[in-house]
């Protein structure tokens, strides 16, 4: 685990500055359902933290403890050192971000639901409109009404209002969802800069390629637990080699050849189907040449699962969470 609750500036004799997020043992139930159990999390300032877990892992419970939607049963909850037994509503100063899909009035336009929630923020978040989205992207959509936004629209309205509270902690809950990949990219973006001014962020994904290239941290959850909890680097460095589909002329003479070869296992089911291969891309390179050397015919190569979707399933047993609504590609209303 990375020390993400290490302080900038500790090193140098200066007061240490507080994780944004500092959970203990943080457990909630829904009647019988343990949604989130005894879970340990640290998230410090300026790390992006990636949240992965199949349907029902606890994601969004754990999102909305944080956020003060939902109290939790048992354990502690730090944000910037404060807890809300001590500090009451100040306990969130400094935080913002949605779970689920973010909520607006649908008669009104993305810019006037802006106004309404910078009026209720108070302090200088209306002063902070024009940026946040301008920083979303939300271009000429900003005067048109929100019923007709696409999802992804609803997505960047929902990172734009977050961003009128100037968040230190800004937690995003699958806010890739819906977007094109575009939209992707400047979400991505959008988190990089945040990141790198010291804005800890914290997002729930169903796509372990869209957390590998997003965040520095990760923690996936299993039915409340914490399957894995460390840097990416570290996730990486566990990670099984990936799987990969072959298809060629002669399998029993491709079986053959794979025997006498190091780190790489290929098997067959017995239904005759393609061929599985685990191995590195170098492995795999060496047993495709040897392949073409033995005049076997490869057909098809195809990659079945990335390295760190080999270790989610190893983790936890199943898929990464599907998005909750079918993501619709966004549209600018007209
Ligand atoms: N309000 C609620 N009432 C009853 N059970 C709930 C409630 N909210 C969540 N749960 C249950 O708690 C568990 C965790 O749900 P949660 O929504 O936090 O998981 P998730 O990882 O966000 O799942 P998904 O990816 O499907 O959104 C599930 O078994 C869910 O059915």
């Amino acid at each position: 685990m990375a020390d993400a609750s290490a302080a900038p500036g500790a090193a140098h004799g200066a007061a240490p500055v507080a994780a944004a997020v500092e959970a203990r043992g943080l457990t909630r139930r829904f009647g019988e359902t343990v949604a989130v159990a005894g879970l340990d999390l640290t998230v410090g300032p300026g790390r992006v933290h990636g949240l992965v877990g199949p349907n029902g892992a606890g994601k969004t419970t754990l999102l909305s403890m944080l956020l003060g939607l939902v109290r939790p049963d048992a354990g502690t909850l730090r944000l910037f050192g404060r807890t809300h037994a001590e500090h009451g509503a100040r306990a969130r100063d400094g935080v913002a971000g949605f779970v689920e899909a973010p909520r607006f009035y649908p008669y009104l336009t993305g810019r006037a639901n802006l106004e309404l929630l910078a009026g209720l923020d108070g302090g200088d978040a209306r002063s902070r409109i024009a940026s946040a989205l301008d920083v979303a992207g939300l271009g000429d959509a900003v005067r048109a009404k929100v019923g007709g936004y696409s999802v992804g629209m609803r997505q960047r309205l929902g990172i734009a209002a977050s961003l009128l509270r100037d968040p230190r902690l800004l937690i995003l809950d699958e806010p890739t969802s819906g977007l094109d990949p575009a939209g992707m990219r400047d979400v991505a973006a959008l988190v990089g800069r945040l990141a790198a001014d010291g804005v800890a962020v914290l997002l729930s994904s169903h796509d372990m390629d869209e957390v590998e290239d997003l965040c520095d941290d990760v923690t996936i959850l299993n039915a409340g637990r914490a399957a894995f909890d460390g840097t990416m680097a570290e996730l990486r460095e566990r990670a099984p080699a990936p799987e990969f589909r072959l298809t060629t002329g002669d399998d029993p003479a491709a079986l053959d050849l794979a025997s006498g070869m190091p780190e790489l296992e290929v098997s067959q089911d017995g239904d005759g189907g393609p061929l599985s291969v685990r191995a590195t891309r170098e492995r795999l390179d060496e047993y495709v040449v040897g392949l073409g050397r033995a005049g076997i015919p490869v057909r098809t190569l195809t990659q079945r699962t990335s390295a760190l979707k080999s270790l989610f399933f190893d983790l936890t047993g199943g898929e990464p969470a599907e998005p909750a609504a079918a993501p619709t590609l966004e549209k600018v209303p007209g």
